[in-house]
């Protein structure tokens, strides 16, 4: 179980005043759950992700992972206790083959046809894929993929994704939904993906919204999502309302 305890993130801006990112969020995020985190640009999602898993240091609150306090903790020691992250915008690595972070990523020796496996499970045609580089060579769509290959590989108990289907394209959006709902099927843990997608949203067993650095919204999928719908089919979706307590 995570359990965020008012989590606050300041940063300060060019004209050194302080700019709250991140205000005050409490948050339990319970085992063997799909969560998704959604909300308008800039509210604060990517940023909490971050937090969560230790490349942001939260400005105040404590981060609590299966009753051990982990807000000190470095990025390896929370990947070490089984939280993964798959970014919104992969990281590449020049030299090494997609076979070797594969490999890295599940922490054990693995067979080329399991690292294959990894791969054709993301889409991904496994032997035009293994023996390339995680360089620029490899288009946008490509690298996410692999990157959540890798997280399929490391079979953690927290695999946090953000924003999983940016950049990748229609046809294979439908197989990255049977992706998730395969993990949601296979997981002893929690899945939590930042996405805008509402069939991404669908799948999920409760929805998170933040706003403007705030948590607005914790609710059961299946009691908010009709709401959510509803609103957005009803109005002009720039005219949504976002704020907490209502605009
Ligand atoms: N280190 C930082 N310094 C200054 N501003 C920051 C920093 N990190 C994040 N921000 C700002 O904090 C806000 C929240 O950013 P964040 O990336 O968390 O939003 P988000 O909800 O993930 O947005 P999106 O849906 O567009 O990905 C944005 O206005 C962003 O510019």
């Amino acid at each position: 179980m995570l359990e965020l305890k008012n989590i606050s993130f300041t940063v300060s801006d060019e004209e050194n005043r302080d700019k709250e990112i991140i205000k005050d969020i409490s948050l339990t995020l319970e085992d063997d759950k799909f969560i998704a985190i959604t909300g308008p640009n800039g509210g604060g999602k990517s940023t909490l992700a971050k937090i969560i898993v230790g490349i942001e240091k939260p400005t105040s609150g404590q981060i609590i992972w299966n009753g051990q306090d982990i807000t000190n903790l470095s990025i390896s020691e929370r990947a070490d206790l089984g939280i993964s992250f798959a970014f919104q915008q992969p990281v590449r690595f020049k030299g090494i083959t997609v076979f070797d972070l594969i490999k890295l990523a599940a922490g054990h020796q693995i067979s080329r046809s399991e690292a294959c496996e990894y791969l054709s499970e993301v889409g991904l045609c496994a032997r035009d894929y293994v023996n390339r580089e995680v360089d620029a060579s490899l288009s946008g769509g490509e690298i996410k993929r692999i990157e959540i290959a890798t997280i399929l590989a490391r079979g953690t108990k927290l695999s946090i994704f953000d924003e999983p289907e940016a950049g990748i394209d229609l046809w294979s959006f439908q197989n990255l939904i049977q992706v998730f709902e395969k993990m949601r099927s296979d997981i002893k843990g929690s899945i939590l993906i930042i996405s805008h997608q509402e069939r991404i949203l669908r799948i999920a067993d409760e929805i998170i919204v933040i706003a403007d650095g705030e948590v607005l919204e914790h609710e059961k999928a299946e009691e908010f999502l009709p709401k959510l719908l509803n609103d957005t089919e009803s109005k002009d979706e720039s005219c949504h309302c976002w704020k907490k307590g209502g605009c």
